[in-house]
């Protein structure tokens, strides 16, 4: 029988036939995909597209754009080069590649090089040399314009989940828009998808046909298409930029909702509570994903869910609890996508980076504490921070949406009715809350002069543009012409934010060369905290004892690259990490990120300088050097002590005090600099050294 087996499957493999599972399988996908609400619009879509060079479409979560719409496009005449979907987060695109490929029936990504669909993401790219569905995040596609900024690989770009109105989605609408006006020269033509459940379809219309912004210009509301043909709205479109709009109705499984009767004061109570509730009186299967504010929140609910799952009786299916957020290493990210081992329910407790697009498999319920943390920035002060806000409507909708997408879903949400229809609409555009210099060196990079009458859905304040050009001149980015300088090219370059890419490169002149150390640091700054959390005062005396060795006077810098180099040469790693009280899973992410950044940097030609200044250095002039190099992206950052013992930044004179995760924390020193301004029940500095107010002085003279 053994034999017969082997036999057929021998021949089988000569005739191209796919194994009976696989073939199960794929029938599986392909009923599933022609069950979708999207699938009967695919002529509407396919007909759209041939005729306007942008389609505006919107459907709620689940009705299957993601995922089909790209494989709609595949066959049609005018593809005759690539396509790429953009996503807001690094996750949702490569489990997004994942799927298609599977739906597709085509290997994923550089697995071989006959595959047709793939991802890129910051320091991952998966392609074949047949990618013909490239799944990307936004900030990737952004890098690529910087070798190409006529896209011309691709006929079309799928702007998914653009609700999200991240600073890369805007950036990249801007240059898509200028690409279908002609200012920009392509050979072949191009075609715009944008994409999302929540988006407001008619600023997009007024972006896309207007020359001066979304605020004047056409009303898309006359000729708006209830039924989605996708048939033209744009007959008098002023840019002659022919745009369609579609509409997919229903989702494939109902999502039932319930919320508090009261508010609650303590969501990490309330979470606990609920998750035991579904956990306990729910049948099996059906994991659950709750969303939160940060990696703190994560890992405290974690191990009290932890702790109290273990109390239950055998009666009580077992619980595996999964963190998910940003600064997991990706490895540890992909764990949630696996099924649960028998009789277990999943939990996956997540930051709002799972919030749009993805799918995890065996979620039937949602649970919503309706706070995300938000990065702010104050330009009248010059600071920003990260802060934990309420959510939007159409953040909630998008949680609620992670449900119902195998299976009926519910959907708890830890705030009342009433408190759900307070919230704002949407979110509030990332480009009018952040710190601007990245985006306008995105701008001045790609070759953007006039940044300030770039086209954007939602321009920022126009001091607040003229603010950031001044930092990026103070960073030598710019000339005296605001002309983008080699420095700024270089800075552009790096996967960092401008402070950060000018630290670098002043690590790696032969004067400093120190650009080693410099990258191990900027390598533990990229990842959220290598130290883990001692929330208790006995908890804190014990990681003092622990990381005694590790501990440099001069502050977390250092502290930071000594820990790194401790890490990178002990023999047994995770047990070092254990003895430090330091995350192994974060250390192997640093491991990750600096990898990465010194491949980059070799790339880009800046190397280690000339090493012999160093190398007979005393640690104390290694040291200043190193903490100069940052002062050279960070002198914005800096305190100064005041007579009352406190902390004062030079710019906007604020009240700083150093952040109890810090190793200067209760110390007084000349003065502080410090990479990132938290705000909590207090203004904090986090990421602090010491350091003296006459190097200011050496650096910007
Ligand atoms: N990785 C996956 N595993 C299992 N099913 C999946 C996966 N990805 C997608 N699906 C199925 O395909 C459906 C459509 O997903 P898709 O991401 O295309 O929807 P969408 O309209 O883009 O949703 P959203 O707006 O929430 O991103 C899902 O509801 C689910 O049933």
């Amino acid at each position: 029988m053994a034999r017969d087996d082997a036999a057929l499957s021998l021949k089988r493999k000569r005739d191209g036939e796919p194994h009976p599972n696989l073939q199960a399988k794929r029938q599986k996908l392909i009923e599933g995909r022609r069950n979708l609400p999207i699938w009967k619009q695919q002529d509407g879509i396919r007909k759209a597209l041939r005729q306007h060079q942008v389609l505006i479409l919107s459907g709620e979560t689940g009705s299957g754009k993601s995922t089909q719409v790209p494989q709609f496009l595949l066959q049609e005449a005018w593809n005759t080069g690539k396509i790429a979907v953009t996503q807001p987060r690094r996750v949702a695109a490569i489990t997004l590649a994942h799927r298609v490929a599977d739906e597709v029936g085509t290997p994923c990504g550089s697995s071989s090089p006959a595959s047709k669909v793939g991802y890129s993401v910051r320091f991952d790219d998966s392609t074949s040399p047949s990618t013909r569905i490239k799944f990307v995040t936004e900030g990737i596609l952004l890098q690529e314009m910087l070798r190409d900024a006529t896209l011309g690989e691709y006929s079309c770009v799928i702007v998914d989940e653009v609700h999200e109105r991240s600073v890369n989605v805007d950036l990249l609408l801007g240059f898509l828009k200028q690409l279908l006006m002609g200012r920009t020269k392509r050979q072949k033509p191009l075609k715009v998808v944008v994409m999302s459940a929540t988006a407001d379809v008619d600023s997009i219309f007024r972006f896309f046909t207007t020359t001066d912004g979304p605020a004047n210009g056409l009303d898309p509301a006359e000729n708006h298409l209830p039924n989605g043909n996708g048939e033209d709205v744009s007959k008098h479109s002023q840019t002659n930029i022919k745009v369609a709009i579609s509409h997919v109705e229903g989702r494939q499984y109902p999502v039932n909702m319930h919320y508090l009767s009261k508010p609650t004061n303590d969501l990490i109570d309330t979470g606990l509570q609920r998750i035991f509730q579904i956990h306990c009186k729910e049948p099996m299967p059906g994991d659950i994903l709750v969303f939160l504010t940060g990696q703190e929140s994560i890992q405290t609910l974690q191990k009290l869910a932890e702790e109290f799952a273990e109390s239950l009786g055998r009666e009580v299916p077992k619980l595996l609890v999964l963190p998910l957020f940003a600064a997991l290493p990706q490895a540890a990210q992909q764990r949630i996508f696996l099924p649960a081992p028998a009789n277990t329910r999943k939990v996956i407790l997540s930051t709002n980076i799972a919030e749009t697009s993805v799918t995890v498999p065996g979620v039937r319920f949602v649970v919503d504490t309706g706070k995300a943390k938000i990065r702010q920035f104050r330009s009248r002060l010059g600071l920003e921070s990260l802060l934990v806000k309420t959510i939007s409507k159409s953040s909630a909708d998008q949680r609620k949406g992670r449900a119902g997408r195998e299976a009926p879903g519910q959907c708890y949400r830890l705030y009342t009715e009433d408190g759900y229809k307070s919230l704002e609409k949407d979110n509030t555009p990332e480009i009018l809350r952040c710190e601007l210099s990245q985006a306008l060196l995105n701008m001045k990079a790609r070759g953007v002069d006039d940044v300030l009458n770039f086209p954007l859905l939602t321009p920022p304040r126009r001091e607040t543009m003229e603010k950031a050009l001044l930092q990026l001149l103070q960073l030598g980015a710019l000339d005296e012409n605001g002309k983008i300088s080699k420095t700024g090219r270089q800075m552009a370059r790096l996967p960092l934010t401008p402070s950060l890419g000018r630290v670098i490169i002043e690590a790696a002149r032969a004067e400093t060369s120190c650009l080693l150390e410099v990258i191990d640091i900027v390598a533990c700054l990229s990842v959220e905290n290598i130290f883990l959390n001692t929330d208790t005062e006995e908890a804190r005396e014990e990681a003092q004892i622990a990381r005694s060795q590790l501990y440099r006077r001069e502050g977390d810098h250092l502290t930071l690259m000594t820990a790194v180099r401790a890490y990178a040469e002990a023999d047994d790693r995770r047990r070092w990490s254990d003895k430090h009280l330091i995350s192994h899973r974060a250390m192997q992410s640093v491991m990750d990120v600096r990898k990465q950044l010194r491949a980059q940097c070799q790339a880009a030609k800046l190397t280690d300088g000339d090493k012999t200044p160093s190398a007979s250095a005393s640690a104390e002039e290694v040291a200043e050097n190193i903490l100069k190099c940052f002062l050279r992206g960070f002198w914005n950052n800096v305190a100064r002590l005041c007579p009352d013992g406190s902390y004062k930044t030079f710019v906007g004179n604020q009240t700083v005090a150093i952040h109890p995760s810090s190793f200067l924390y209760g110390r007084k020193t000349e003065a502080i600099m410090y990479n990132e301004f938290v705000y909590t029940n207090k203004t904090y500095a986090r990421g602090v050294s010491a350091v003296q107010v006459r190097w200011l002085d050496d650096i910007l003279g």
